[in-house]
């Protein structure tokens, strides 16, 4: 299928959904797959406030949205041996966290059973009101995270990481640093949203706090 992309967003070109080969219309090839930079996220997000005066709350919308369907795609729920789809949603104090919270909801209308860690919460409406539609959809929220790891792995079936995103920068502060200790021995799988949390945005994973 062809494809045009202008920024983040990306369009089929008119009629190319008559294509027959559909298994290689659908194969992605990784070895093309190329990342922003911290730089260029910040500048396309800027871009997107200022030039296309999209709202945070659409972006983030969008982004927690993409994120559910694609955890979805990728951990679907048939599959789940703990607990009907329980998994675990960590979410930091900016707008990596509200993607989180996100996804959250619209994973528990696809029909997974979302429990929320939310240790840091900023004082302003957006996450306000996000913690509010969670809980209006009775998603639990954690009031501290099992230091075992084993716990966890024990009660989920995957972890979404929405910690930090672009905007991370030097090593985790004491606030974070045994969170993301505890995370980086889970043995079910983490789906980090945008980047791995503790990551260096640009040189990838550099230190021992990685999830
Ligand atoms: N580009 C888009 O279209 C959209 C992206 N979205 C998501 O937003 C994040 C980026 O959000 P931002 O709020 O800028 O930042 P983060 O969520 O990555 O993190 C900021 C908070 O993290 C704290 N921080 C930073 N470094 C550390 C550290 N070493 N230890 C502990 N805490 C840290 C930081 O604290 P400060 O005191 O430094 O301010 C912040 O509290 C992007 O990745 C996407 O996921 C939006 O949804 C909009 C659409």
């Amino acid at each position: 299928m062809e494809r045009i992309t202008v920024n983040r967003f990306s369009f089929r070109r008119k009629g190319s959904h008559k294509k027959k080969d559909e298994a290689k219309e659908n194969a992605f090839d990784f070895s093309k797959m190329t990342h922003l930079s911290q730089e260029e996220a910040q500048q396309i997000d800027e871009e997107l406030f200022t030039e296309y005066a999209f709202s945070v709350d659409q972006l983030m919308e969008l982004a927690g949205y993409s994120c559910a369907v694609a955890i979805a795609k990728t951990f679907p729920l048939e599959k789940m041996t703990r607990d009907s789809g329980a998994i675990l949603v960590c979410c930091g104090p900016g707008n990596n966290g509200g993607d989180g919270m996100v996804a959250a909801r619209h994973l528990k209308l696809f029909g997974y059973k979302p429990s929320i860690f939310y240790p840091k919460r900023p004082n302003k409406p957006l996450f306000q009101s996000l913690v509010k539609q969670c809980e209006g959809m009775d998603m639990p929220f954690l009031s501290f995270l099992p230091s075992e790891a084993s716990l966890i792995s024990d009660s989920y079936n995957l972890v979404v990481d929405a910690l930090f995103g672009f905007s991370f920068k030097g090593p985790p502060r004491s606030d974070f640093a045994s969170v993301l200790e505890t995370l980086k021995n889970v043995e079910v799988p983490i789906a980090s949203i945008d980047v791995p949390s503790g990551w260096d945005v640009e040189k990838g994973c550099e230190d021992v706090y990685s999830v």
